[in-house]
């Protein structure tokens, strides 16, 4: 039986999730999203066709399997309000960054079933990328439907510790903006050298996908892929010059190390052994 999948904040990142989830064949009748906005619960009701509730305990009671999709902050509250109606049976899946397995099983009170992903908003067009792990609550059984699940979007890995999860964060998690932002400065120039910006847009995107879809398909090092376009006092070169006269390789260390530094914060802000402090 194909199990009931609630959304419990429904903004970018579900909507990607779900949206990637219709697209290859889960039923809309089995997909509940919340909202706190009637304009958009009534939006994403009438254009995906999935059951929106302004009220979460009313999503966690008809769901098997519920995704906590609110940012970090508001994870905590969100959880103490429906905490005391959690069943056993039931699938927890967090895609929220930072915020670990161990404070959310604090907040959730009893032993169950939790997974801590962290997928990424290109899932809405079944390319996503999601990297998970699970509590010990979480049986093999229920790995294996989290993994269809993600596979349904796109592709995701298990990563063997939760430390791991930062790094997913500054992989693919938040790394889609990287490239958005490359390919706006890409956009940028090309219109600036006096192309329009709608060819300047295809000549730099069609290239990005280009040479992602050559990474992933061809058996090659991706330096032998460079060091095929780079000819010797050519163009490429000259290019290619200029990013290490910029130093590309610390540019993207100090970005990725910056994206874990605050993963790692977030984690800090919102752990289990903060909040016992707190309660008690
Ligand atoms: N946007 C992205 O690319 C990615 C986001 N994430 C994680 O996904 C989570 C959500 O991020 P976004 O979707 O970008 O944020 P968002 O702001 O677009 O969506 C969160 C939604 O939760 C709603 N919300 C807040 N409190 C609520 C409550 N008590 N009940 C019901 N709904 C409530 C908000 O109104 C909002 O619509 C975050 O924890 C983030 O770390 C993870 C991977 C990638
Ligand atoms: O920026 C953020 O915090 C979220 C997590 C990964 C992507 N977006």
């Amino acid at each position: 039986m194909t199990p009931s999948i609630a959304f419990i904040g429904v903004g970018n990142m579900a909507r990607a999730i779900f949206s990637g989830m219709l697209v290859s064949g889960y039923p809309a009748d089995k997909i509940i999203g919340t909202s706190r906005t009637a304009e958009k619960r009534d939006h994403y009701q009438q254009t995906f066709g999935i059951s929106m509730l302004a009220d979460n305990g009313e999503a966690l009671k008809r769901a098997d399997v519920i995704v906590l999709c609110v940012k970090p902050a508001q994870m905590q509250a969100v959880i103490d309000a429906f905490a005391a109606h959690v069943r056993a049976d039931q699938l927890f899946i967090s895609v929220a960054a930072g915020v670990e397995l161990g404070a959310m099983e604090h907040w959730l009170g009893q032993p169950v079933a939790l997974v801590r992903s962290m997928p990424n908003t290109p899932s809405q067009l079944g390319a996503g990328m999601t990297g998970l792990i699970a509590n010990a609550h979480t049986s093999d059984e229920q790995k294996s439907w989290v993994t269809e699940l993600f596979s349904s979007v796109g592709d995701s890995v298990w990563v063997e510790k939760e430390e791991h999860m930062h790094t997913v964060t500054s992989l693919s998690g938040s790394a889609p903006a990287y490239f958005f932002r490359f390919l706006e400065a890409m956009i940028k120039n090309g219109v600036e050298q006096g192309l329009d910006e709608e060819t300047s847009r295809k000549l730099a995107s069609l290239t990005m996908m280009g040479a992602a879809r050559m990474v992933i398909d061809l058996d090659e090092p991706i330096s032998q892929l460079r060091k095929n376009i780079t000819s010797p006092n050519g163009t490429t070169e000259q290019a290619l010059l200029s990013f290490e006269a910029s130093d590309i390789d610390k540019i993207v260390a100090d970005a990725m190390t910056a994206c874990v530094n605050r993963s790692k914060s977030l984690a800090s802000d919102f752990s289990a052994s903060k909040n016992e402090s707190k309660d008690g």
